[in-house]
Protein backbone atom coordinates (compact mmCIF):
# COMPACT_ATOMS: atom_id res chain seq x y z
CA UNK A 1 0.00 0.00 0.00
CA UNK A 2 0.97 3.81 -0.80
CA UNK A 3 2.09 5.33 2.12
CA UNK A 4 0.38 8.35 0.18
CA UNK A 5 -3.16 8.87 1.97
CA UNK A 6 -6.09 9.42 -0.23
CA UNK A 7 -8.38 12.37 1.21
CA UNK A 8 -11.29 13.40 -0.17
CA UNK A 9 -12.61 17.23 0.36
CA UNK A 10 -16.41 17.16 0.19
CA UNK A 11 -16.91 21.12 -0.29
CA UNK A 12 -17.70 23.89 -2.09
CA UNK A 13 -15.74 25.76 -5.35
CA UNK A 14 -14.03 29.51 -4.69
CA UNK A 15 -13.01 30.03 -8.50
CA UNK A 16 -10.64 32.56 -6.95
CA UNK A 17 -8.42 29.57 -5.41
CA UNK A 18 -7.96 30.51 -1.88
CA UNK A 19 -11.08 28.32 -0.36
CA UNK A 20 -12.90 25.88 -0.26
CA UNK A 21 -11.54 22.47 -2.64
CA UNK A 22 -9.24 24.81 -4.53
CA UNK A 23 -7.61 25.45 -0.97
CA UNK A 24 -8.60 21.79 0.08
CA UNK A 25 -6.63 20.34 -2.65
CA UNK A 26 -3.62 22.61 -2.95
CA UNK A 27 -3.48 21.63 0.75
CA UNK A 28 -3.81 18.24 0.72
CA UNK A 29 -0.68 17.96 -1.68
CA UNK A 30 1.41 20.60 0.15
CA UNK A 31 1.01 18.08 3.38
CA UNK A 32 1.69 14.82 1.28
CA UNK A 33 -1.96 13.42 0.54
CA UNK A 34 -3.22 12.76 -3.25
CA UNK A 35 -6.82 14.85 -3.47
CA UNK A 36 -9.65 14.11 -4.08
CA UNK A 37 -12.99 16.57 -4.33
CA UNK A 38 -16.77 16.16 -4.30
CA UNK A 39 -18.34 19.41 -4.80
CA UNK A 40 -21.87 20.67 -2.66
CA UNK A 41 -21.53 24.22 -3.99
CA UNK A 42 -20.13 26.60 -6.45
CA UNK A 43 -20.12 29.73 -5.64
CA UNK A 44 -18.94 33.20 -7.55
CA UNK A 45 -16.56 34.85 -5.09
CA UNK A 46 -13.20 36.03 -5.25
CA UNK A 47 -11.16 38.05 -2.37
CA UNK A 48 -13.35 40.39 -1.81
CA UNK A 49 -16.66 38.31 -1.64
CA UNK A 50 -19.51 35.72 -2.99
CA UNK A 51 -21.20 37.40 -5.21
CA UNK A 52 -23.22 34.11 -5.90
CA UNK A 53 -24.29 30.48 -4.90
CA UNK A 54 -25.13 27.41 -6.71
CA UNK A 55 -25.75 24.35 -5.41
CA UNK A 56 -26.26 21.18 -7.42
CA UNK A 57 -29.50 18.85 -6.01
CA UNK A 58 -28.23 16.67 -3.02
CA UNK A 59 -28.42 13.52 -5.38
CA UNK A 60 -25.49 14.33 -7.78
CA UNK A 61 -23.14 14.94 -4.50
CA UNK A 62 -23.85 11.73 -2.90
CA UNK A 63 -23.29 10.57 -6.99
CA UNK A 64 -19.90 11.95 -6.58
CA UNK A 65 -19.45 10.09 -3.50
CA UNK A 66 -20.31 6.90 -4.63
CA UNK A 67 -18.24 7.62 -7.70
CA UNK A 68 -15.08 7.37 -5.62
CA UNK A 69 -15.93 4.97 -2.89
CA UNK A 70 -16.75 2.80 -5.53
CA UNK A 71 -13.03 3.14 -7.03
CA UNK A 72 -10.72 4.33 -4.52
CA UNK A 73 -9.42 3.71 -0.72
CA UNK A 74 -10.83 7.11 1.18
CA UNK A 75 -8.25 7.23 4.12
CA UNK A 76 -9.62 10.80 5.34
CA UNK A 77 -12.27 12.63 4.80
CA UNK A 78 -12.45 16.22 5.18
CA UNK A 79 -15.88 18.22 5.33
CA UNK A 80 -16.48 22.03 4.35
CA UNK A 81 -19.21 23.91 3.14
CA UNK A 82 -22.47 22.39 2.99
CA UNK A 83 -25.32 25.05 2.73
CA UNK A 84 -28.23 23.70 2.57
CA UNK A 85 -30.15 20.96 5.08
CA UNK A 86 -30.93 18.31 2.11
CA UNK A 87 -26.72 18.90 1.33
CA UNK A 88 -25.79 18.05 4.95
CA UNK A 89 -28.43 15.06 5.04
CA UNK A 90 -26.74 13.58 1.95
CA UNK A 91 -23.14 13.68 3.21
CA UNK A 92 -24.20 12.08 6.79
CA UNK A 93 -26.30 9.40 5.14
CA UNK A 94 -23.56 8.20 2.54
CA UNK A 95 -21.14 8.77 5.65
CA UNK A 96 -22.61 6.41 8.34
CA UNK A 97 -21.90 3.40 7.11
CA UNK A 98 -18.45 4.31 6.48
CA UNK A 99 -17.25 5.28 9.95
CA UNK A 100 -15.91 3.25 12.69
CA UNK A 101 -13.17 0.79 12.48
CA UNK A 102 -11.13 0.89 9.08
CA UNK A 103 -13.32 4.08 8.17
CA UNK A 104 -11.23 6.76 7.07
CA UNK A 105 -10.69 10.07 9.67
CA UNK A 106 -13.33 12.32 9.27
CA UNK A 107 -12.59 16.16 9.76
CA UNK A 108 -15.86 18.81 9.82
CA UNK A 109 -14.85 22.39 9.43
CA UNK A 110 -18.44 23.88 9.92
CA UNK A 111 -18.42 26.67 7.21
CA UNK A 112 -20.92 29.05 7.70
CA UNK A 113 -19.13 32.64 6.53
CA UNK A 114 -16.78 33.23 4.26
CA UNK A 115 -13.89 35.59 5.51
CA UNK A 116 -15.21 38.50 3.76
CA UNK A 117 -18.55 38.29 6.23
CA UNK A 118 -20.81 36.73 3.62
CA UNK A 119 -22.47 33.95 4.38
CA UNK A 120 -23.02 30.60 2.64
CA UNK A 121 -25.22 28.51 4.70
CA UNK A 122 -29.24 28.78 4.78
CA UNK A 123 -30.30 29.70 8.47
CA UNK A 124 -31.86 26.71 9.39
CA UNK A 125 -28.79 24.32 8.34
CA UNK A 126 -27.50 24.70 12.53
CA UNK A 127 -29.45 21.90 13.71
CA UNK A 128 -28.50 19.88 10.62
CA UNK A 129 -24.72 20.90 11.26
CA UNK A 130 -25.00 20.04 15.19
CA UNK A 131 -25.91 16.64 14.18
CA UNK A 132 -23.32 16.17 11.67
CA UNK A 133 -20.74 17.48 14.78
CA UNK A 134 -21.35 14.33 16.64
CA UNK A 135 -20.57 11.70 13.56
CA UNK A 136 -17.01 13.50 12.91
CA UNK A 137 -13.51 12.85 14.44
CA UNK A 138 -12.48 16.35 14.35
CA UNK A 139 -14.43 19.67 14.35
CA UNK A 140 -12.72 22.97 13.31
CA UNK A 141 -15.16 25.95 14.11
CA UNK A 142 -14.00 28.99 14.06
CA UNK A 143 -14.85 31.19 17.30
CA UNK A 144 -18.10 32.55 15.86
CA UNK A 145 -19.12 29.66 14.25
CA UNK A 146 -18.70 27.98 17.87
CA UNK A 147 -20.97 30.21 19.36
CA UNK A 148 -23.13 29.24 16.56
CA UNK A 149 -23.24 25.59 17.47
CA UNK A 150 -23.29 26.37 21.36
CA UNK A 151 -26.18 28.97 20.76
CA UNK A 152 -24.11 31.68 23.19
CA UNK A 153 -22.21 35.02 21.88
CA UNK A 154 -18.33 34.30 20.76
CA UNK A 155 -15.72 34.40 22.78
CA UNK A 156 -13.11 36.76 22.62
CA UNK A 157 -10.61 35.75 25.03
CA UNK A 158 -8.58 32.45 24.56
CA UNK A 159 -9.46 30.50 27.78
CA UNK A 160 -13.22 32.22 26.57
CA UNK A 161 -12.62 29.99 23.40
CA UNK A 162 -11.21 27.55 24.85
CA UNK A 163 -13.88 26.75 27.61
CA UNK A 164 -16.29 26.73 24.92
CA UNK A 165 -14.41 24.23 23.02
CA UNK A 166 -14.65 22.01 25.65
CA UNK A 167 -18.58 22.39 26.14
CA UNK A 168 -18.46 21.82 22.46
CA UNK A 169 -16.38 18.29 23.22
CA UNK A 170 -18.79 17.19 25.82
CA UNK A 171 -22.16 18.36 23.94
CA UNK A 172 -21.08 16.47 20.89
CA UNK A 173 -18.49 13.74 22.21
CA UNK A 174 -16.02 14.90 19.21
CA UNK A 175 -12.98 16.69 19.09
CA UNK A 176 -12.81 19.79 19.10
CA UNK A 177 -9.60 22.40 17.39
CA UNK A 178 -10.03 25.51 18.83
CA UNK A 179 -8.45 28.41 16.78
CA UNK A 180 -7.39 31.61 17.60
CA UNK A 181 -7.14 33.41 14.07
CA UNK A 182 -10.67 35.32 15.43
CA UNK A 183 -9.02 36.64 18.66
CA UNK A 184 -7.28 39.67 16.81
CA UNK A 185 -8.31 42.69 17.93
CA UNK A 186 -9.92 41.28 20.81
CA UNK A 187 -7.54 39.98 23.21
CA UNK A 188 -4.78 42.10 24.00
CA UNK A 189 -4.03 39.67 26.94
CA UNK A 190 -1.71 36.66 26.85
CA UNK A 191 -2.52 35.96 23.31
CA UNK A 192 -1.44 39.70 21.81
CA UNK A 193 0.81 39.08 18.71
CA UNK A 194 -0.01 35.32 18.84
CA UNK A 195 -2.37 32.96 17.26
CA UNK A 196 -3.05 30.36 19.42
CA UNK A 197 -4.67 27.10 18.49
CA UNK A 198 -5.92 23.54 21.13
CA UNK A 199 -6.91 19.96 20.47
CA UNK A 200 -9.79 20.24 22.83
CA UNK A 201 -11.54 16.78 24.27
CA UNK A 202 -14.40 16.00 27.05
CA UNK A 203 -11.92 16.51 29.34
CA UNK A 204 -9.92 19.73 28.63
CA UNK A 205 -7.02 20.65 26.78
CA UNK A 206 -5.08 18.08 24.94
CA UNK A 207 -2.59 19.88 22.83
CA UNK A 208 -2.04 23.59 23.02
CA UNK A 209 0.10 25.34 20.26
CA UNK A 210 1.19 28.84 20.12
CA UNK A 211 2.37 30.34 17.14
CA UNK A 212 3.35 33.91 15.97
CA UNK A 213 0.70 35.85 14.79
CA UNK A 214 1.48 36.32 10.88
CA UNK A 215 1.09 40.14 9.85
CA UNK A 216 -1.35 39.78 6.61
CA UNK A 217 -4.59 40.19 4.92
CA UNK A 218 -4.01 36.84 3.47
CA UNK A 219 -6.29 34.67 5.95
CA UNK A 220 -9.24 34.18 2.91
CA UNK A 221 -9.01 29.80 3.35
CA UNK A 222 -7.15 29.81 6.24
CA UNK A 223 -9.58 27.25 8.09
CA UNK A 224 -10.29 25.38 4.83
CA UNK A 225 -6.55 24.71 4.04
CA UNK A 226 -5.89 23.77 8.25
CA UNK A 227 -8.90 21.17 8.28
CA UNK A 228 -7.77 19.48 4.70
CA UNK A 229 -4.00 20.07 6.38
CA UNK A 230 -5.00 18.37 9.63
CA UNK A 231 -7.20 15.41 7.72
CA UNK A 232 -4.30 14.81 5.67
CA UNK A 233 -1.82 14.87 8.32
CA UNK A 234 -4.06 12.68 10.67
CA UNK A 235 -3.82 9.91 7.80
CA UNK A 236 -0.19 10.16 7.89
CA UNK A 237 1.24 10.02 10.92
CA UNK A 238 -2.40 8.19 12.84
CA UNK A 239 -2.65 10.93 15.99
CA UNK A 240 -4.37 14.13 16.32
CA UNK A 241 -1.87 16.05 18.14
CA UNK A 242 0.82 15.15 15.54
CA UNK A 243 -1.25 16.05 12.78
CA UNK A 244 -1.82 19.31 14.59
CA UNK A 245 2.19 20.30 15.05
CA UNK A 246 3.02 19.85 11.11
CA UNK A 247 -0.18 21.41 10.06
CA UNK A 248 0.20 24.67 12.51
CA UNK A 249 4.09 25.05 11.58
CA UNK A 250 2.95 24.87 7.84
CA UNK A 251 -0.01 26.93 7.58
CA UNK A 252 1.85 29.47 9.58
CA UNK A 253 4.42 29.50 7.41
CA UNK A 254 2.12 29.64 4.69
CA UNK A 255 0.57 33.05 5.43
CA UNK A 256 4.02 34.08 5.51
CA UNK A 257 4.54 32.57 2.16
CA UNK A 258 1.33 34.44 1.04
CA UNK A 259 3.80 37.53 0.88
CA UNK A 260 5.24 36.15 -2.83
CA UNK A 261 1.93 35.85 -4.40
CA UNK A 262 -0.22 38.92 -5.89
CA UNK A 263 -3.93 37.51 -6.54
CA UNK A 264 -6.87 39.98 -5.79
CA UNK A 265 -7.38 42.77 -3.58
CA UNK A 266 -9.25 41.86 -0.76
CA UNK A 267 -8.07 39.24 1.08
CA UNK A 268 -5.99 37.23 -0.72
CA UNK A 269 -4.81 33.32 -0.49
CA UNK A 270 -2.41 31.58 1.37
CA UNK A 271 0.66 30.18 0.07
CA UNK A 272 0.04 26.36 -0.09
CA UNK A 273 2.99 25.75 -1.86
CA UNK A 274 5.36 28.02 -1.08
CA UNK A 275 7.73 25.24 1.23
CA UNK A 276 7.72 22.81 -1.95
CA UNK A 277 8.53 25.23 -4.55
CA UNK A 278 11.53 26.31 -1.50
CA UNK A 279 12.83 22.74 -1.43
CA UNK A 280 11.30 21.84 1.81
CA UNK A 281 9.82 18.71 2.54
CA UNK A 282 6.47 18.15 3.10
CA UNK A 283 4.98 19.27 6.71
CA UNK A 284 6.87 16.38 9.56
CA UNK A 285 6.59 16.85 13.24
CA UNK A 286 9.57 14.60 13.39
CA UNK A 287 11.21 18.03 12.31
CA UNK A 288 10.30 19.91 15.67
CA UNK A 289 12.30 18.60 18.48
CA UNK A 290 9.92 19.30 20.90
CA UNK A 291 7.76 16.97 19.31
CA UNK A 292 11.40 14.34 20.20
CA UNK A 293 10.55 15.72 23.80
CA UNK A 294 6.88 14.94 24.04
CA UNK A 295 7.43 11.31 22.28
CA UNK A 296 9.46 10.77 25.33
CA UNK A 297 7.16 12.11 28.12
CA UNK A 298 6.31 8.60 29.78
CA UNK A 299 9.72 7.61 29.97
CA UNK A 300 10.49 11.67 31.40
CA UNK A 301 7.87 10.38 33.94
CA UNK A 302 9.65 7.28 34.68
CA UNK A 303 13.14 8.39 34.99
CA UNK A 304 11.83 10.48 38.08
CA UNK A 305 10.44 6.93 39.52
CA UNK A 306 13.53 5.54 39.07
CA UNK A 307 14.92 4.12 42.53
CA UNK A 308 18.10 6.35 42.53
CA UNK A 309 16.52 9.34 41.64
CA UNK A 310 14.21 9.34 44.13
CA UNK A 311 16.29 7.91 46.92
CA UNK A 312 18.68 10.78 46.17
CA UNK A 313 16.07 13.79 45.97
CA UNK A 314 15.14 12.57 49.28
CA UNK A 315 18.65 11.89 50.77
CA UNK A 316 17.73 7.98 51.45
CA UNK A 317 20.39 6.75 48.79
CA UNK A 318 22.97 4.64 50.56
CA UNK A 319 26.75 5.69 50.26
CA UNK A 320 27.84 2.66 48.66
CA UNK A 321 24.99 3.41 46.22
CA UNK A 322 26.14 6.91 45.24
CA UNK A 323 29.80 5.77 44.99
CA UNK A 324 28.56 3.40 42.27
CA UNK A 325 26.83 5.96 40.46
CA UNK A 326 29.79 8.24 40.72
CA UNK A 327 32.11 5.65 39.51
CA UNK A 328 29.83 5.18 36.09
CA UNK A 329 29.30 8.11 35.47
CA UNK A 330 32.74 9.12 35.53
CA UNK A 331 33.34 5.91 33.22
CA UNK A 332 30.52 7.39 30.78
CA UNK A 333 32.02 10.85 30.67
CA UNK A 334 35.40 10.30 29.68
CA UNK A 335 33.86 8.23 26.73
CA UNK A 336 30.71 10.90 26.01
CA UNK A 337 33.55 13.54 26.25
CA UNK A 338 34.83 11.69 22.93
CA UNK A 339 31.89 11.50 21.34
CA UNK A 340 31.23 15.52 21.80
CA UNK A 341 35.04 15.81 20.45
CA UNK A 342 33.46 14.16 16.98
CA UNK A 343 30.60 16.53 17.04
CA UNK A 344 33.24 19.05 17.24
CA UNK A 345 34.95 17.45 14.83
CA UNK A 346 31.99 17.23 12.39
CA UNK A 347 30.36 20.77 13.03
CA UNK A 348 30.25 23.09 9.65
CA UNK A 349 30.79 26.58 11.74
CA UNK A 350 33.18 28.01 13.76
CA UNK A 351 30.60 28.34 16.55
CA UNK A 352 29.31 25.02 16.61
CA UNK A 353 32.80 23.85 16.50
CA UNK A 354 33.66 25.47 19.78
CA UNK A 355 30.49 24.84 21.11
CA UNK A 356 30.90 20.75 21.08
CA UNK A 357 34.41 21.09 21.96
CA UNK A 358 33.95 23.38 24.73
CA UNK A 359 31.32 20.66 25.98
CA UNK A 360 33.78 18.03 25.70
CA UNK A 361 36.54 20.00 27.95
CA UNK A 362 33.78 20.83 30.84
CA UNK A 363 32.77 16.72 30.72
CA UNK A 364 36.14 16.27 31.44
CA UNK A 365 36.37 18.66 34.10
CA UNK A 366 33.55 17.26 36.28
CA UNK A 367 34.75 14.06 35.12
CA UNK A 368 38.05 15.05 37.29
CA UNK A 369 35.70 16.22 40.07
CA UNK A 370 34.01 13.42 40.06
CA UNK A 371 36.79 11.19 40.43
CA UNK A 372 38.07 13.32 43.69
CA UNK A 373 34.32 12.89 45.32
CA UNK A 374 34.55 9.40 44.95
CA UNK A 375 37.95 8.71 46.46
CA UNK A 376 36.45 11.40 49.34
CA UNK A 377 33.69 9.29 49.98
CA UNK A 378 35.44 5.98 50.41
CA UNK A 379 37.69 7.75 52.67
CA UNK A 380 34.00 9.13 54.73
CA UNK A 381 33.84 5.54 54.88
CA UNK A 382 36.71 4.49 56.59
CA UNK A 383 37.53 2.68 53.64
CA UNK A 384 41.24 2.76 51.16
CA UNK A 385 40.07 3.89 48.16
CA UNK A 386 40.76 1.84 45.09
CA UNK A 387 42.78 3.97 42.34
CA UNK A 388 42.76 3.14 39.00
CA UNK A 389 38.44 2.89 37.16
CA UNK A 390 35.69 0.52 38.28
CA UNK A 391 34.53 -1.89 36.35
CA UNK A 392 32.08 -0.50 33.57
CA UNK A 393 28.75 -1.78 34.58
CA UNK A 394 26.62 -3.76 31.27
CA UNK A 395 24.18 -0.41 31.29
CA UNK A 396 27.33 2.42 31.11
CA UNK A 397 29.17 -0.21 28.14
CA UNK A 398 25.63 -0.43 26.38
CA UNK A 399 25.14 3.26 26.14
CA UNK A 400 28.72 3.96 25.41
CA UNK A 401 28.53 1.52 22.98
CA UNK A 402 25.35 3.60 21.82
CA UNK A 403 26.89 6.93 21.75
CA UNK A 404 30.21 5.36 19.60
CA UNK A 405 28.66 3.82 17.28
CA UNK A 406 26.69 6.95 16.28
CA UNK A 407 30.06 8.76 16.60
CA UNK A 408 31.96 6.15 14.19
CA UNK A 409 28.85 6.36 11.52
CA UNK A 410 26.60 8.53 12.00
CA UNK A 411 26.32 12.22 10.26
CA UNK A 412 26.86 15.36 12.07
CA UNK A 413 22.92 15.86 12.89
CA UNK A 414 22.95 11.73 14.40
CA UNK A 415 25.55 12.26 16.57
CA UNK A 416 24.05 15.81 17.66
CA UNK A 417 20.70 13.41 18.36
CA UNK A 418 22.30 11.11 20.28
CA UNK A 419 24.08 13.08 22.38
CA UNK A 420 21.04 15.85 22.90
CA UNK A 421 19.48 13.33 25.87
CA UNK A 422 22.06 13.64 28.31
CA UNK A 423 21.91 17.64 27.57
CA UNK A 424 18.04 17.76 28.11
CA UNK A 425 17.23 14.83 30.30
CA UNK A 426 19.75 15.66 32.99
CA UNK A 427 18.96 19.81 32.76
CA UNK A 428 15.31 18.58 33.41
CA UNK A 429 15.82 16.16 36.10
CA UNK A 430 18.34 18.40 38.13
CA UNK A 431 15.61 21.02 38.10
CA UNK A 432 13.67 18.58 40.41
CA UNK A 433 16.83 17.14 42.55
CA UNK A 434 18.16 20.96 42.84
CA UNK A 435 14.43 21.87 44.52
CA UNK A 436 14.48 18.89 46.74
CA UNK A 437 17.79 20.31 48.38
CA UNK A 438 18.04 21.70 52.06
CA UNK A 439 21.08 22.43 54.02
CA UNK A 440 20.70 19.12 56.10
CA UNK A 441 20.44 17.09 53.15
CA UNK A 442 23.09 14.51 53.23
CA UNK A 443 24.06 15.12 49.16
CA UNK A 444 23.50 18.88 49.59
CA UNK A 445 26.49 19.71 47.35
CA UNK A 446 26.10 17.13 45.18
CA UNK A 447 21.90 18.44 44.45
CA UNK A 448 23.18 22.10 44.26
CA UNK A 449 25.46 21.22 41.36
CA UNK A 450 22.66 20.03 39.29
CA UNK A 451 20.93 23.11 38.03
CA UNK A 452 23.41 25.40 37.26
CA UNK A 453 22.63 28.74 34.55
CA UNK A 454 25.68 27.73 32.27
CA UNK A 455 24.40 23.62 31.99
CA UNK A 456 21.31 25.27 31.33
CA UNK A 457 22.82 27.46 28.28
CA UNK A 458 24.48 24.66 27.19
CA UNK A 459 21.24 22.73 27.22
CA UNK A 460 19.28 24.99 24.81
CA UNK A 461 22.34 25.35 22.47
CA UNK A 462 22.46 21.76 21.81
CA UNK A 463 18.67 21.92 21.10
CA UNK A 464 18.76 24.67 19.22
CA UNK A 465 21.69 23.05 17.34
CA UNK A 466 19.77 19.85 16.76
CA UNK A 467 16.47 21.34 15.91
CA UNK A 468 18.59 23.43 12.63
CA UNK A 469 19.89 20.18 12.00
CA UNK A 470 16.25 18.25 12.26
CA UNK A 471 14.40 21.16 10.11
CA UNK A 472 17.54 20.67 7.30
CA UNK A 473 17.40 16.83 7.04
CA UNK A 474 15.46 14.83 4.69
CA UNK A 475 13.34 12.24 6.09
CA UNK A 476 15.82 9.54 5.89
CA UNK A 477 18.47 11.45 8.08
CA UNK A 478 15.86 12.55 10.46
CA UNK A 479 14.18 9.58 11.34
CA UNK A 480 18.32 8.39 12.20
CA UNK A 481 17.99 11.35 14.08
CA UNK A 482 15.51 9.98 15.71
CA UNK A 483 16.17 6.87 16.49
CA UNK A 484 19.48 7.51 17.78
CA UNK A 485 17.71 10.23 20.21
CA UNK A 486 15.21 7.98 21.21
CA UNK A 487 18.01 5.36 21.92
CA UNK A 488 19.95 7.39 23.99
CA UNK A 489 17.08 8.80 25.98
CA UNK A 490 15.71 4.63 26.95
CA UNK A 491 20.09 4.47 28.01
CA UNK A 492 19.66 7.45 30.31
CA UNK A 493 16.80 5.71 31.55
CA UNK A 494 18.74 2.27 32.00
CA UNK A 495 21.46 4.14 33.61
CA UNK A 496 20.13 5.52 36.52
CA UNK A 497 18.16 2.25 36.92
CA UNK A 498 21.14 0.63 37.38
CA UNK A 499 22.44 -1.60 40.46
CA UNK A 500 25.61 -1.69 41.92
CA UNK A 501 27.07 -5.59 41.81
N1 LIG B 1 -2.60 36.11 11.05
C1 LIG B 1 -2.42 34.84 11.36
N2 LIG B 1 -1.20 34.37 11.70
C2 LIG B 1 -1.00 33.09 12.01
N3 LIG B 1 -1.97 32.17 12.00
C3 LIG B 1 -3.22 32.56 11.68
C4 LIG B 1 -3.51 33.91 11.34
N4 LIG B 1 -4.84 33.99 11.07
C5 LIG B 1 -5.34 32.75 11.21
N5 LIG B 1 -4.38 31.89 11.59
C6 LIG B 1 -4.51 30.45 11.79
O1 LIG B 1 -5.29 29.98 10.72
C7 LIG B 1 -6.12 28.91 11.14
C8 LIG B 1 -7.57 29.25 10.86
O2 LIG B 1 -7.98 30.07 11.90
P1 LIG B 1 -9.26 30.97 11.92
O3 LIG B 1 -9.64 31.15 13.33
O4 LIG B 1 -9.01 32.20 11.12
O5 LIG B 1 -10.31 30.04 11.19
P2 LIG B 1 -11.36 30.34 10.09
O6 LIG B 1 -12.10 31.57 10.41
O7 LIG B 1 -12.11 29.10 9.90
O8 LIG B 1 -10.49 30.63 8.85
P3 LIG B 1 -10.84 31.68 7.70
O9 LIG B 1 -10.10 32.92 8.04
O10 LIG B 1 -10.32 31.00 6.52
O11 LIG B 1 -12.32 31.85 7.67
C9 LIG B 1 -5.78 28.71 12.61
O12 LIG B 1 -4.73 27.76 12.70
C10 LIG B 1 -5.27 30.05 13.04
O13 LIG B 1 -4.45 29.96 14.17
C1 LIG C 1 -16.38 27.58 -1.16
C2 LIG C 1 -15.95 28.14 0.13
N1 LIG C 1 -15.83 27.33 1.18
C3 LIG C 1 -15.43 27.81 2.37
C4 LIG C 1 -15.13 29.14 2.51
C5 LIG C 1 -14.71 29.67 3.83
O1 LIG C 1 -13.46 30.14 3.68
P1 LIG C 1 -12.57 30.58 4.87
O2 LIG C 1 -11.59 29.47 5.04
O3 LIG C 1 -12.03 31.87 4.40
O4 LIG C 1 -13.47 30.69 6.06
C6 LIG C 1 -15.25 29.98 1.39
N2 LIG C 1 -14.97 31.28 1.46
N3 LIG C 1 -15.67 29.44 0.20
Amino acid sequence: MSEIPNVLSIAGSDPSGGAGIQADLKSIAACGGYGMAALTALTAQNTRGVTGVHLPPADFVTAQLDAIADDVRVDAVKIGMLANVETIEAVGAWLAPRRGPGGPAVVLDPVMVATSGDRLTDDDTVAALRYLVSHADLVTPNLPELAVLLDTEPATTWPEALEQAQRLAQQADVLVLAKGGHLAGHDDGATAGRCPDALVGLDGVVLELDDERVDTTSTHGTGCSLSSAMATLYARFGDWPTALRAAKGWLTQALRDAADLDVGSGHGPVGHLGQLWAGKSVPDPRADVQYWWDLIEDLRARIDDVWFVKQLADGTLERADFEHYLAQDSIYLRTYSKVLSRAAQLAPTLDEQQFWANSASECLAVELGLHQARLAEAEARGETPTEGEAPTSAETRSYLNHLLSAAAIGSYAVVAAAVLPCYWLYQDIGTRLAAANRPDHPYADWLGMYSSPEFDAATQQAIAITQRLARQADPREREAMLDAYLESSRQEMDFFAQRRP
